[in-house]
């Protein structure tokens, strides 16, 4: 806890920038990630969004030419440097789900079972068949999959596909998912599912999603962080952001006069 009583923040970063090349994505970023809430980042398109959500598991790291400079830490610990956590491990804590939903070519069953099975998070047999429908419960699938775990996960409906790629980040066990704007290939019913899961899954999971829809950042988050330019320009409670906030970029931007 922090001295004001509020729980420290599960993630920070500081001063964050990110080239690509020759250009400047993100420049100057300072923000802490709270614990146990849903954070929405929020902006124009090609504002840093997507480039600052993937500074908080090394996801750049994989982008030829990406050069991240700056602090992010996970419970204190920094995870770029010499002393940075392992990129494995820190995926492991930290997972993501992408805008498409992306299941393996593999069964049910299967996909969720990858990354415990990758990290050796446990036994084949009862030990696995646990975590995986504790896995497809929390991610509100089981009830519609239990019977047809055994076939491919690319036959799911999209909505369900998104559902399969969040319970496969949970089956390894993360303290933090990221989210790229998950709903954004989904009609709106399986949307209106992801968003009850996301309010059910933030009591466990410290939550961080990028989304177009301020309707949408207005219905799950707790903290908005509005960005223009690779830069934040205001963060606060989502509803100070959408009702009051002090910027009068985020004004311009949250009654739509650009972006
Ligand atoms: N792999 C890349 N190579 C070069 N430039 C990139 C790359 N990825 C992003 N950029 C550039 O960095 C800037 C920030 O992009 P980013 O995707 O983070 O923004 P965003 O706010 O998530 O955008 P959108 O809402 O459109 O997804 C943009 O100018 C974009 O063109």
């Amino acid at each position: 806890m922090s001295e004001q009583g509020a729980p420290s923040p599960k993630m920070t970063a500081r001063h964050l920038a990110v080239r690509y090349g020759g250009k400047l994505a993100l420049k100057d970023v300072d923000l802490d990630i709270a614990s146990g809430r849903v954070t929405a980042l929020i902006g124009p398109s090609g504002c840093g969004k997507s480039t600052f959500l993937r500074c908080l598991n090394r996801m750049n790291d994989t982008i030829p030419g990406a050069k991240v400079s700056g602090e992010v830490t996970l419970d204190g610990a920094p995870i770029y440097g010499r002393d940075g956590l392992d990129p494995v491990l820190l995926r492991a804590r930290v997972g993501m789900v992408f805008q498409r939903p992306n299941p393996f070519p593999k069964s049910i069953y299967d996909n969720v079972a990858f990354g415990p099975r990758l990290m050796g998070l446990c036994h084949e047999g009862a030990d696995m068949d646990a975590v995986v429908q504790s896995s497809l419960e929390s991610a509100g699938l089981w009830g519609e999959v239990k019977d047809r775990l055994a076939t491919k996960g690319t036959g799911l409906s999209g909505g369900q596909q998104q559902r399969l790629c969040i319970a496969r980040a949970i089956a390894v066990g993360p303290e933090v998912i990221l989210m790229d704007e998950p709903c954004s290939a989904l009609d709106p019913i399986a949307t209106a599912k992801i968003e009850e899961l996301i309010d059910s899954l933030r009591d466990q999971y410290t939550i961080v999603i990028v989304t177009h829809s301020m309707q949408q950042a207005a219905r799950v988050s707790q903290i908005t962080a509005f960005f223009h330019l690779g830069a934040i320009i205001e963060v606060g409670a989502t509803e100070q952001v959408f009702t009051a906030p002090a910027k009068e970029l985020t004004q311009g931007y949250i009654t739509g006069r650009f972006g």
